[in-house]
């Protein structure tokens, strides 16, 4: 039986050949490159650290293949001023339409409604989407290591970083970490859920935490839940985390993320 992440990865080759046609890679080229200047995600996580804080990249996601509908009554900017009163470091949109009723829209009015750097949480494999992401306002862009061939997976690194742009590098297991390792980007993801099977296990995190490099930031994500959960992260040395279904299930994400890593 055909995956999710394959089924998802079909649609996306459709999807951007049908947004190609309607706004040409030349005119978003053009005005991605008329982009003010980006915010910083690596940086604001980084301040974080350095003042011995806990990094928090909070999600604003609506639905999931995992879990359907997460969050019925779904306000992108009312969200983002929420997690930004709440502590977070920066914020991570869903802008995938078909499997997370996502939008780009969603991803502007989140940042239009705060100061905190963004990113494009999508299953990029096109420069295409590389452009449009800078177009409608990321900081930073996802690549997940198991949609990607390695020449590509470099290309759209090296693309992103001429565009100003940070890049969280996505692994599940330690091939694809040793891939991700051949980019020079700063941020590593480690999913903690398998995009194939949806099992989540935090020991994902924990067994390929020491093959992380120094110079790199480990990010876990996916399944952080539980004071217990942050407890066991930053006890194992791991400080920064992307949290989505904690957190859009309360009524006040920005009080539930306050809960969870700083109260
Ligand atoms: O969440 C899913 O069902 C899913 C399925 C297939 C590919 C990706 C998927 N999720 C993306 C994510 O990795 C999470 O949104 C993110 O890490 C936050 O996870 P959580 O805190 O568990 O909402």
């Amino acid at each position: 039986m055909t995956d999710i992440l394959t089924t998802i990865l079909a649609r996306k080759a459709e999807e951007i050949e049908q947004r190609s046609r309607v706004r040409p890679l030349s005119e978003l080229r053009a005005r991605a490159l008329a982009q003010p200047a980006t915010r910083g995600f690596v940086r604001s996580i980084r301040q974080r650290l350095v003042a011995g804080e806990p990094a928090v990249i909070a999600e604003v996601k609506k639905a999931s293949p995992s879990k359907g509908v997460i969050r019925a009554d779904f306000r992108p900017a009312e969200i983002a001023r929420s997690y930004e009163a709440g502590g977070a470091a920066c914020l991570s949109v869903l802008t995938d339409v078909d499997f997370f009723q996502g939008s780009n829209l969603y991803l502007s009015e989140a940042r239009g409604a705060c100061r905190l750097p963004v990113i494009r949480k999508d299953f990029i494999v096109d420069p295409y989407q590389v452009y449009e992401a800078r177009m409608i306002g990321a900081d930073c862009i996802l690549l997940i290591v198991a949609a990607l061939e390695d020449a590509r997976m470099i290309e759209l690194a090296n693309l992103a970083g001429e565009l100003g742009m940070d890049v969280l590098v996505e692994v599940h297991d330690i091939d694809e970490l040793e891939r991700a390792l051949q980019t020079d980007c700063e941020l590593i993801g480690v999913n903690n859920r398998n995009l194939r099977t949806f099992e989540v296990s935090l020991d994902t995190t924990l067994a390929l935490k020491d093959a992380v490099p120094p110079d790199r930031i480990l990010v876990t994500e996916s399944g952080i839940a539980t004071r217990e959960d942050v407890a066991k992260m930053r006890g194992a040395g791991i400080d920064t985390f992307l949290v989505g279904e904690r957190f859009m299930r309360d009524a006040d994400p920005g009080a539930a993320l306050r809960r969870l890593f700083f109260d």
